[in-house]
């Protein structure tokens, strides 16, 4: 069989999850994602899906519990996301957060309202019940609350778990089913307590063992793809960044010498790294390591782009068609192996069960042709960046490449802002390996998480020895994150950044003024297009 990327092969189909796991149906919460990160703390897999997700499709999936996220929106407004009503038949324990609680309730019949004051940041929790929910936890704590709504007229078959001083309800439990309510966020760090209420709803009450961890994951998925793979052959898209050395690494533990590596040198790749990638894995790495040269493919079918969404398609596309005459050669290629995560696959909106909002096509997902060729081998689409760093040190590769910031498959045509050509990508491979030196040499490269350049598509005016210029702009963007979802810039010291500045304009020509993006995201993404 030939899959096509819309089809996913090994996207979660019904059936496929074995292991215990958590739903979150996600109603556009900023935290949805973190409530995943807190249930997978406590080793129970968990999944983000579409708050609409049907009753009749969550039974397929059998999970053990649902959470139900916080989301913007008011559950009285027209148009406001709802769930099925039918969910609360189902007999799997359910655990609303905020919206979710608010959504839950106003399917049970009671009466959601804006309340008069609204609660924002810290807010003092009093415990009224005893209850599983709340088991371990003391009298008072203080929770992050975030709403301007609040469940009123409490049905009858509601008790009361705690309230705030502004709120009656701020935890609630239904009468006769595992059906529970709390209009704080546990999942957020500035809430005590918060995983062991996490925790007391997905081991007390939805009856979860904690079995999910790594070491076990790369057993299980060394065993799918020996399954799966036979005695064909996998190609591996090799960056050289964390996610296909994983990939890479996970692969040869399963199925050895039938691993076939291709490291694409696509014109887009910062200063030296080829060389590098060539060196770690040709000397250290006994794999099959095929070193295809394509800057000219890449960067003639960039010729002339500016629109990000389409770098992106174009360069999807490139990657498989170098895959695909790179592997002519290779007898029986049947599989295509991706280091492909689970914020790709969200942010592409690909996954049908998943949330739809598409941020962007990330090349290796959204990106990817419609006839690919090959079926797609991606041990890691459910896994977050932080999840596949253990595996890495579980797989026993160096800190040095396990610690090594993300560096996007479309490389620097999306940081090339405007067109890409080898003039421009010139200028911004050099700017960017100052930066990073400096980095290094000021013992921050490791403090943060991922550090570039971007160069701008505009001129501004300089004066540089008594002349006038009008030349590019440089922008530095560095970022502290956990997992790539949220991130926030980093402190660098202002010696440092003067130095960097200093550099870039002393020595890369063409430019004549560095900025410092002091965005987070959200709003901001981590890259500008
Ligand atoms: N230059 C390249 N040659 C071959 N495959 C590549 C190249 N760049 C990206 N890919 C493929 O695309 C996938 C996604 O790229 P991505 O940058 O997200 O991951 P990565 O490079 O492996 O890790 P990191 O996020 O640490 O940079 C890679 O896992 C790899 O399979
Ligand atoms: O392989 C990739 N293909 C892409 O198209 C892509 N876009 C963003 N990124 C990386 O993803 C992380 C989050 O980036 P954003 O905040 O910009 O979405 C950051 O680490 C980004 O570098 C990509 N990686
Ligand atoms: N954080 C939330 O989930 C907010 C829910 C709802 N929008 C409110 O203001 O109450
Ligand atoms: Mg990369």
């Amino acid at each position: 069989m030939t899959s096509t990327a819309s089809e996913m092969p090994n996207m979660t189909n019904a059936g496929d999850i074995q292991q215990e796991t958590i739903l979150v149906l996600d109603f556009g919460s900023q935290t949805a994602q973190l409530i995943a990160r807190r249930v997978r703390d406590q080793h129970v897999f968990c999944q983000l899906v579409r708050h609409d997700l049907s009753a009749k499709r969550i039974k397929e999936l059998a999970p053990k519990g649902l959470i139900l996220s916080g989301g913007p929106a008011s559950v009285y407004a027209d148009g406001s996301p709802q769930v099925d009503p039918e969910i609360f038949e189902l007999g799997i324990p359910i655990l609303g957060i905020c919206y979710g609680m608010q959504a839950a309730c106003k399917a049970m019949g009671c009466e959601i309202k804006p309340s008069t004051s609204r609660e924002f940041g810290h807010t003092e929790i009093l415990r009224k019940d005893g209850g599983d929910l709340f088991a371990g936890l003391p009298e008072k704590f203080t929770a992050w609350m975030s709403h301007g709504d609040r469940v009123e007229n409490l049905h009858e078959n509601f008790v009361v778990l705690a309230e705030t001083v502004d709120c009656p309800n701020a935890a609630i439990k239904h009468r006769e089913r595992e059906l529970y309510g709390i209009q704080f966020h546990p999942e957020v760090t500035h809430t005590q307590h918060g995983e062991n209420l996490i925790g007391n709803f997905i081991r007390e009450i939805c009856g979860c063992e904690g079995s999910w961890k790594i070491s076990s994951f790369i057993e299980q998925e060394c065993e799918v793809i020996r399954e799966r793979v036979g005695n064909s052959r996998v190609i591996c898209g090799l960056s050289g960044g964390v996610d296909s050395s994983v990939t890479a690494a996970l692969l040869y533990k399963a199925i050895g010498s039938q691993l076939t590596c291709i490291f694409v040198d696509n014109g887009l790749l910062r200063n030296g790294e080829r060389e590098q990638v060539e060196y770690e894995f040709g000397e250290h790495f006994k794999t099959d390591l095929h070193v295809v040269d394509a800057r000219d493919r890449f960067l003639n079918g960039l010729a002339g782009v500016s629109d990000p969404q389409e770098k992106r398609k174009i360069i999807g596309k490139t990657f498989i068609d170098v895959f695909k005459d790179e592997s002519k050669d290779i007898d029986d290629a049947r599989f295509l192996a991706q280091g492909t995560l689970y914020p790709d696959v969200i942010e592409s909106g690909a996954n049908p069960d998943g949330p739809a909002a598409t941020i962007k096509y990330h090349h290796n997902v959204g990106g990817l042709p419609k006839e690919l060729g090959f079926e797609l081998i991606e041990p890691m689409r459910m896994l977050f960046k932080d999840e596949v760093r253990l595996m890495g040190k579980e797989l026993g590769l160096p800190d040095k490449l396990i610690w090594r910031h993300p560096f996007p498959g479309p490389g620097l045509a999306v940081r090339c802002l405007g067109a890409v050509n080898a003039e421009r990508l010139a200028t911004l491979r050099e700017a960017d390996a100052i930066f990073i030196d400096e980095l290094y040499e000021s013992n921050y490269y490791h403090k943060v998480q991922q550090a570039f350049a971007v160069l701008l598509p505009l001129q501004t005016v300089g004066v540089m020895g008594d002349a006038r210029t009008y030349e590019d702009v440089i922008a530095i963007r560095s970022v502290d994150t956990d997992n790539f979802m949220t991130a926030d810039w980093s402190r660098l010291p202002y010696d440092l950044l003067q130095r960097v500045s200093t550099r870039i304009i002393n020595s890369v020509r063409g430019v004549n003024r560095v900025v410092y993006d002091v965005s987070s995201k959200p709003p901001s993404t981590i890259e500008w297009e």
